[in-house]
């Protein structure tokens, strides 16, 4: 079992951090290109006491896209499917996530899926709360009962720096306002998404979040169902078929678990019914993916059978 192979987990992640001198921090978020790019860790979560973490476990990062996958979880238990979905769809993009393009030439104007830009800033203004601070502390509250780790807080550095750049997710939030998305105003939304990305988490908190979708929204040791099964189910079905931006489909063949990346270097995976692995890798390739991360996982696919395909 893999939790009992620590000596092999050691080996395979020195292994992939070979990889990461191909990749580069991203630098569109000035905050991120403060990351050491040689920089990899491992968490894998089984639900019972710890399990296993290697590597520079002790880092902590920002959520960034990954955040995406929780947003939707509590939109949809706020919203329900129906209003969730009038409003972003269900299909792929094959586009870069932060990509303007579909949601010009789509009809009607409304985001592809909820883990582009475009949709997860749609998904967001689905949030319930009277304020900027309610709504994100709902969904800190949430991460703090999917990790059991109540100090989980916002990198405010990060998301200060993010709201200083994000002119194209301005633009997207813009646009889908004139198209009747949503009705927020644009830069209270884009205060909450850039805070939303900013949520701070180790790779232990991000295979603790991973183990839970992959267990039907349950948490095995409180007995909770803290997402309901056919909400878990959802998400599961986003990061599989749009979880690594517009390489989903390579990492489908390649690995085959449902994951998402975000641009700090993170990747959460849910084995159904079985592990989460928290990986952090600031290194990215050219479509945002932790480089590092992408191949250990791969590594790991292989060696314990994990593609659920
Ligand atoms: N791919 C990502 O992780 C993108 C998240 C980032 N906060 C952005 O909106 O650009």
């Amino acid at each position: 079992m893999i939790c009992n192979d620590k000596d092999i987990l050691h080996v395979m992640i020195e292994e992939a951090r070979t990889y990461t001198q191909g990749g580069e921090v991203a630098k569109y978020i000035p905050a991120l290109a403060e990351a050491d790019p040689s920089v990899l860790s491992l968490a894998i979560y089984d639900g019972g006491g710890p399990c296993a973490a290697v590597g520079n476990t002790d880092e902590t990062f920002t959520l960034q896209s990954i955040s995406k996958v929780l947003s939707l979880a509590l939109a949809l238990m706020d919203r329900g499917e129906d209003e969730v979905f009038s409003r972003v769809g269900m299909e792929p993009t094959g586009d870069p996530f932060n990509s303007i393009i579909k949601l010009e030439t789509n009809r009607p104007n409304k985001p592809l899926n909820p883990m582009i830009n475009a949709g997860a800033l749609a998904v967001t203004s689905m949030i319930s709360g009277s304020s900027t601070e309610e709504k994100l502390g709902r969904l800190l509250t949430f991460i703090h009962e999917l990790t059991g780790n109540p100090e989980i807080r916002y990198d405010e550095h990060v998301a200060k720096s993010e709201l200083r750049t994000a002119d194209l997710n301005r633009s997207l939030a813009y646009f889908m306002r004139q198209h009747n998305v949503f009705e927020d105003e644009v830069e209270d939304l884009l205060d909450l998404y850039t805070k939303q990305c900013a949520i701070e988490v180790s790779c232990e908190d991000l295979a603790k979040i991973g183990y839970v979708i992959a267990n039907e929204g349950k948490h095995v040791q409180s007995k909770r169902q803290i997402i309901p099964l056919h909400i878990a189910r959802i998400l599961k079905t986003f990061m599989v078929t749009c979880g690594m931006y517009n390489a989903s489909g390579e990492f489908a063949i390649r690995v085959g678990i449902p994951a998402k990346s975000g641009v700090s270097g993170g990747i959460m995976a849910s084995i159904p019914h079985g592990i989460g692995i928290g990986i952090y890798g600031p290194a990215l390739d050219d479509k945002g993916n932790s480089v590092a991360g992408m191949k250990l996982l791969e590594a790991l696919s292989h060696r314990y059978d994990l593609s659920i395909f």
